[in-house]
């Protein structure tokens, strides 16, 4: 078990890591609380959003927090999983050469790979990225490469749909969170987003923050330590199980919403991953509140991010997903009693 000093040595570090990121990605306070729990979590995220929101300048700044290296890829209909791994030119004496392509150009050292427009892209590069996601290696050139400290943030676009690939459900699930980034609400955080200069220059705003504050190749074990050090009550682990099983059967819970005939409004809950992935994300924010133990607040404050996506609806009502979701995941939060 890792001591509580050690505990609280790492969350001081983060809470900084985290007060960093918020003055160079300003707004996002939210998002910002929910990434930093799927780093310290070690799990891939999928950021749904509009254009030009900040979501590179976000994810340029977590890997220069964790000091390691950083690549993106855009999603195009005619990317091919190769691309991924190598890419060929002809040198100055004409000789075909080939090179290592963004996932393997950084070796062990890549900690933030950003797949932006991951909905343009063939399922064959999905295929590619999911192995990559669950095995943190891949082969390439007769050999192993591993990325053991590889955290994938895939961005879906929300505004174009046309000529897209989705991701199918399962791909989805593979995806510890789903968390949406958006225009800021804030009237005086729009003005300083317009009028100050200080925000033109990504480079130069990356270039405020402290380099390697959290060692990103110490990431694995933190995580590990995290989800060891903090413990449920037994009173938690029920609610935990009535917040899983809603998500397959709400009817049960006596949850109905309105316009829906609620036999027919599911194909499928949160599977055995999804539902250990809250847990995950649970313990992390617990541990950033400064707790050993899960309270109730920990799981409804991750709930939305880690289940949304996981939560399947029938064909009828699928055209309704945007209004659906939400309104379900809140009459769950709202109906199930807390411990
Ligand atoms: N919340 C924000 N805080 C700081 N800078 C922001 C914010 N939102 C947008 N910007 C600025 O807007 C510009 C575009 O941001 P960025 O490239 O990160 O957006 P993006 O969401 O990745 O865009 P795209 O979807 O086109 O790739 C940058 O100069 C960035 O500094």
């Amino acid at each position: 078990m890792t001591s509580k000093q050690t505990l609280s040595d790492w969350r001081a570090s983060a809470l900084q890591l985290e007060q960093q990121i918020n003055r160079v990605v300003v707004g996002q306070q939210v998002a910002v609380r929910n990434l930093l729990i799927a780093v310290f979590a070690r799990g891939h995220v999928l950021l749904e959003g509009q254009v030009g929101v900040g979501k590179t300048t976000l994810l340029r700044a977590v890997a220069q927090g964790l000091g390691g290296q950083y690549q993106r890829i855009e999603g195009t209909i005619d990317l091919m999983p190769a691309d991924l791994i190598y890419y060929t030119y002809l040198n100055n004496e004409g000789r075909p050469c080939v090179d290592p392509g963004p996932l393997l150009k950084q070796g062990e050292q890549l900690s933030v790979f950003f797949f932006n427009e991951i909905n343009r892209a063939r399922p064959q590069v999905h295929s590619l990225l999911l192995r990559v996601m669950a095995e943190r290696s891949i082969g390439a050139f007769n050999r192993e490469y591993r990325m053991p400290h590889i955290q994938v943030f895939a961005d879906r676009n929300r505004v174009e749909k046309e000529e897209t690939f989705e991701l199918p459900a399962a791909a989805r699930d593979r995806f510890f969170m789903e968390i949406t980034i958006d225009t800021p609400g804030d009237d005086a955080v729009l003005d300083d987003l317009m009028f100050n200069p200080r925000y033109h220059d990504v480079d130069a705003l990356i270039g405020e923050m402290a380099a390697s504050q959290i060692p990103y190749y110490q990431l694995n074990d933190w995580a590990a330590g995290i989800q060891h050090s903090i413990q449920p009550t037994p009173a938690l682990r029920k609610y935990a199980l009535d917040l899983w099983k809603a998500t397959a059967d709400p009817l049960a819970f006596g949850i109905k919403l309105s316009d829906v005939e609620m036999d027919h409004l599911l194909q499928a809950g949160a599977s055995p991953r999804g539902i250990s992935y809250l847990i995950r994300a649970a313990k992390v924010r617990a541990w950033l509140e400064n707790r050993d133990s899960l309270l109730p607040e920990d799981l409804q404050a991750v709930y939305a991010v880690t289940m949304s996506h996981r939560i399947f609806l029938n064909p009828i009502y699928s055209y309704r997903k945007d209004e659906l979701i939400p309104t379900l995941i809140d009459s769950i939060l709202n109906q199930i009693a807390a411990p």
